[in-house]
């Protein structure tokens, strides 16, 4: 696939639940390993990559609804475990000697630096790759929508959501197997086909702020880069 647009500085939307790899919670070293490889394949590409990590591996907050539970509670464990993942992400990173930092939009001065505009453009500006941690910081969002916001802070030309599949389809895959892969979408269609790869809050800030969405699945090994280089298989979503 030819990549219409060329990029100098994107947002990686990493999906938690692609961490646990074969296993059925947690973080798969080797997969934590081997994404960070695929980070450091982009940025010897000259991308500036910063990241948003998801928590799916983890917790998730409408799992404590769907039980009873109270959702905020439910969200804020979610978002500490988009913070466990930042930290497995930036370890994977240090190994390869990618210099990394890990904004948390929740204040933990302890573990991490707490999240700004001002700080995460000038470790970007210094070469770090930044990743984001905690979503949006606030419960009935998802990282998703942290990805879209943070992209539109950091002034990316697009949002690469790593998932579980490669492309946006007319229903989800996983459920029906017949169903049809896009190569080419507007955010329009998106919203208005009721396309569930991303929610809905997440799309319409992108095209709010025309950022580009590129979906693609994030098990393909170096997939990011191939995107980035105009090959390999993904759905672009543009105006
Ligand atoms: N129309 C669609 N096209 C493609 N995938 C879809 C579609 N509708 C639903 N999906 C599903 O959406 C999933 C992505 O959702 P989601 O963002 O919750 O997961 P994720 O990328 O694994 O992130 P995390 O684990 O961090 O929450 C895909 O794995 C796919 O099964
Ligand atoms: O801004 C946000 C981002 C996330 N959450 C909570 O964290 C989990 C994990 O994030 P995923 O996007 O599902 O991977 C999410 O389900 C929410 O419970 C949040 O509250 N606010």
């Amino acid at each position: 696939m030819t990549n219409p647009i060329r990029f100098q500085r994107v947002l990686l939307k990493v999906s938690g639940e692609a961490l646990m790899g074969s296993q059925g919670f947690g973080i798969d070293v080797a997969v934590a390993d081997r994404i960070a490889g695929d980070i450091a394949e982009a940025r010897k590409l000259g991308v500036e990559v910063s990241v948003v990590i998801g928590g799916g591996n983890i917790f998730r907050g409408v799992a404590v609804a769907s039980k009873g539970g109270d959702r905020v509670t439910g969200d804020h464990m979610g978002m500490l475990a988009t913070v466990i993942n930042a930290l497995a992400l930036r370890t994977s990173l240090t190994k390869l000697g990618v210099d990394t930092v890990v904004l948390s939009a929740i204040p933990m001065p302890e573990i991490c630096e707490s999240f700004s505009q001002r700080a995460a453009l000038s470790h970007a500006g210094a070469g770090r790759v930044v990743i984001f941690a905690g979503g949006t910081g606030n419960p009935f969002f998802t990282t998703d929508s942290a990805a879209a916001l943070r992209a539109a802070e950091m002034g990316a030309e697009a949002l690469f959501k790593g998932t579980q599949v490669d492309g946006i389809y007319s229903e989800d895959p996983k459920k029906n197997p017949h169903a049809e892969r896009y190569d080419q979408l507007t955010h329009d269609e998106v919203l208005q086909r009721g396309l569930a790869v991303m929610d809905v809050a997440a799309v319409a800030l992108t095209r709010e702020n025309r950022i580009p969405i590129v979906v693609f699945s994030i098990h393909q090994a170096g997939g990011f880069a191939d995107i980035l280089r105009g090959e390999g298989r993904a759905t672009f979503v543009s105006d």
